[in-house]
């Protein structure tokens, strides 16, 4: 299905929200994109960069005549915004989102949405970065990345299908999934990796001889840390949201680690090599190669 968009309002024009605009725009399937922020200065940067054809002057002017709203802000601030906007929306205007935790988002848009919800169509981009803000935004950031969307029990289908094919248009291939299914699967492969890395960079940054451990890390050290630069607002946000999925597996991981502990406190050699070969095996097969 192809897809045309008279007007976009993007809430959060940061590196989702700016992405989705450009992605579009060079896809000649917007129209008129509008955006909406907390920072002036990062909207401003957004419409110097083409990103935006213009900054709203209110929630309630940037959803007036939308074709779509899109919502890319932290999770923690959608519920705000979603009460900003609800008395303006039209009967047409498809509300969807790009936060990274999808129960949250969609028990938000039941309490703050009920009048529009065959309209609503949470989804997640897992395309992105450690980057953040307008000037991170690229045009190809969701180029055969994969998109999900985790549908509403009210959902309308036709809004599911423009939802989706407004992801397709960016280049990326869309699912779908419940959304509490959705929730413990990015627990296990995003929401615990950020708070690992994010751990052991502080554990470093706060003793006496963080320079020089820092001045001799090597590459090893980069590539399992570089999602530690990311955003800490959006980052709290999203442990908070996926708090229960993630304690679960902070528990298991605390127990593997306790496991890998126990074989080279014993001088294990056979578990520590059969372990570290299990995992070059499964992160060799992830990779293709
Ligand atoms: N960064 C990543 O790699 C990915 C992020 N996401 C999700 O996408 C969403 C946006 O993340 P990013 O674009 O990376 O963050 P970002 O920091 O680049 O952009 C977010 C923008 O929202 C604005 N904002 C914050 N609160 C606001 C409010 N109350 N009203 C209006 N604007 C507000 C900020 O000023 C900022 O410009 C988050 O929910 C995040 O979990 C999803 C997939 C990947
Ligand atoms: O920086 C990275 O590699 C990421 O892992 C990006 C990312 C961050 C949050 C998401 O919900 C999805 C993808």
């Amino acid at each position: 299905m192809t897809t045309h968009i008279n007007k976009l309002a993007i809430f959060g024009v940061g590196l989702i929200g700016g992405s989705v605009a450009l992605a579009l725009k060079q896809a000649a399937a917007v129209g008129e994109v509008v955006g909406v922020g907390r920072s002036r200065a990062n909207l401003e940067a957004a419409l110097k960069l083409g990103i935006i054809d213009r900054i709203a002057a209110s929630p309630a002017t940037a959803v007036q005549g939308a074709d779509v709203v899109l919502l890319a802000v932290p999770v923690g601030q959608m519920a705000v915004l979603m009460q900003a906007i609800a008395p303006h929306l039209g009967e047409e205007t498809l509300i969807t989102d790009a936060g990274s935790t999808k129960q949250d988002v969609a028990a938000l848009m039941q309490q703050h949405l009920a009048a529009h919800l065959p309209n609503c169509v949470p989804g997640h981009p897992i395309a992105g970065a450690e980057t953040c803000g307008a000037g991170a935004a690229r045009a190809d950031l969701y180029q055969d990345r994969n998109v999900v969307l985790t549908p509403l029990p009210q959902s309308d289908q036709a809004a599911m299908e423009k939802v989706r094919a407004l992801w397709q248009a960016c280049g990326a291939k869309v699912s779908e999934m419940p959304s509490i299914e959705h929730d413990a699967i990015f627990a296990t492969v995003s929401h615990l990796p950020h708070l690992l890395a994010y751990t052991l960079v502080d554990m470093i940054a706060r003793r006496d001889n963080a320079d020089t451990l820092f001045s001799f890390a090597a590459s090893g050290f980069r590539d399992f840390t570089r999602i530690a630069a990311s955003s800490p607002e959006m980052w709290r946000d999203i442990a908070l949201a996926n708090r229960e999925a993630l304690l679960s597996e902070i528990a298991q991981y605390q127990a593997s680690l306790e496991q890998m502990r126990a074989a080279l406190a014993a001088e294990d050699a056979t578990a520590l090599e059969a372990a570290f070969r299990r995992a070059q095996t499964a992160r060799v097969r992830w990779s293709g190669g």
